[in-house]
């Protein structure tokens, strides 16, 4: 069963000099129950927009969106039951403990901490040392957590998570994505939004956004084997310097910074000895050159050029 259908929706809003910004470009797609799916995309890229339509917070201009079945116009007070939805931005009380925040929006959800402290207990566990702490007070990891627990607290259906590891450090970001799976494990549908993408391998399956259109949407590891061009990792001395000689070098079909080498999509009938060379006669020195398993960054930059 799905739990998510998205059929044709367009979102616009009004831009300066009675323009407008297309932020969801007729999009279509399905996220079935119990999947834990990305929505992977830069900033600007329609994330927030289609997570607060699906969520029943703003009107689409057009096409149709059902969630656990039903629909986002017609049905919102069904689906507002069953949705937990963490905002990108912080939207917890920061006046308030942490303890009161969880029990505000139990209480106005019609539950209770205990009625739904299984659910939200792993999590829990991690900030009750701190929870007379006002929210305000809490480290972002901290508030991360408390903000899910409040998003679980009436035990929803499907979950969305707006980009909830931005600005969080490595580690926390580690620990959430591994509360996200535990959550998985309790049968829920969660719809994850990020910028980060290092996260879509975390996923079951992802959708790359960007200007508002789908580019691709599949698992992660087929959307990698799609990539069908030689990647190779290129590193010299001045790292600067080799960027301009492979950009002017008509070898390379695009190059581009990647941690700390050069990631180099290689023309169809270019061979590795022939950029050595080329870069050695170049006066680059220290060339290092290795092939490269292309990842969905890798991914997403040839498509967003294809585009
Ligand atoms: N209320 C608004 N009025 C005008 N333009 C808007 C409004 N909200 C969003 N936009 C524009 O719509 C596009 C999509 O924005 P959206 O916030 O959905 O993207 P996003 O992927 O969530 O990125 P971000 O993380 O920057 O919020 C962007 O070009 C943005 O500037």
């Amino acid at each position: 069963m799905e739990a998510v259908i998205v059929n044709n929706l367009i979102k616009t809003y009004p831009a300066e000099k009675k323009s407008v910004v297309k932020a969801l470009n007729d999009i279509s797609f399905k996220v079935n129950a119990g999947e834990l799916f990305g929505v992977i995309g830069p900033d600007g890229a329609g994330k927030s927009t289609l997570f607060r339509i699906l969520t029943t917070l703003l009107l689409a201009d057009s096409g149709t969106a059902f969630v656990d079945g039903f629909d986002v116009v017609k049905d919102y007070k069904e689906i507002r039951k069953r949705v937990g939805y963490m905002p990108g931005k912080f939207s917890l009380y920061q006046d308030l403990s942490v303890e009161e925040n969880l029990d505000f929006f139990a209480t106005i959800f019609n539950t209770s901490i205990r009625e739904n402290y299984d659910l939200i207990k792993d999590i829990y566990v991690q900030i009750a040392p701190f929870k007379t702490r006002r929210a305000g007070k809490l480290s972002g990891g901290m508030k991360q957590k408390l903000a899910l627990c409040c998003a679980l607290i009436h035990r929803p259906s499907v979950l969305f998570l707006d980009e909830p590891t931005t600005g969080v450090d490595a580690v926390s970001r580690k620990e959430f994505w591994e509360m996200l799976q535990q959550l998985k494990k309790q049968g829920i549908t969660i719809l994850v939004s990020t910028p980060y993408m290092d996260e879509a391998s975390l996923c079951d399956r992802v959708a790359l956004l960007q200007n508002g259109a789908i580019l691709s949407i599949d698992k992660p590891t087929v959307i990698t084997a799609q990539f069908n061009n030689t990647l190779l990792a290129v590193k010299a001395d001045n790292m600067f310097g080799l960027l301009q000689v492979l950009r002017e070098s008509g070898l390379a079909a695009n190059s581009y910074p990647f941690g700390e080498y050069h990631h180099v999509v290689m023309k169809d009938n270019i061979s590795i000895e022939e950029l050595g060379n080329y870069l050695n006669q170049k006066g680059c020195t220290t060339v290092n050159i290795q092939k490269a398993n292309a990842n969905i960054e890798d991914c997403f930059i040839a498509l967003m050029r294809n585009e």
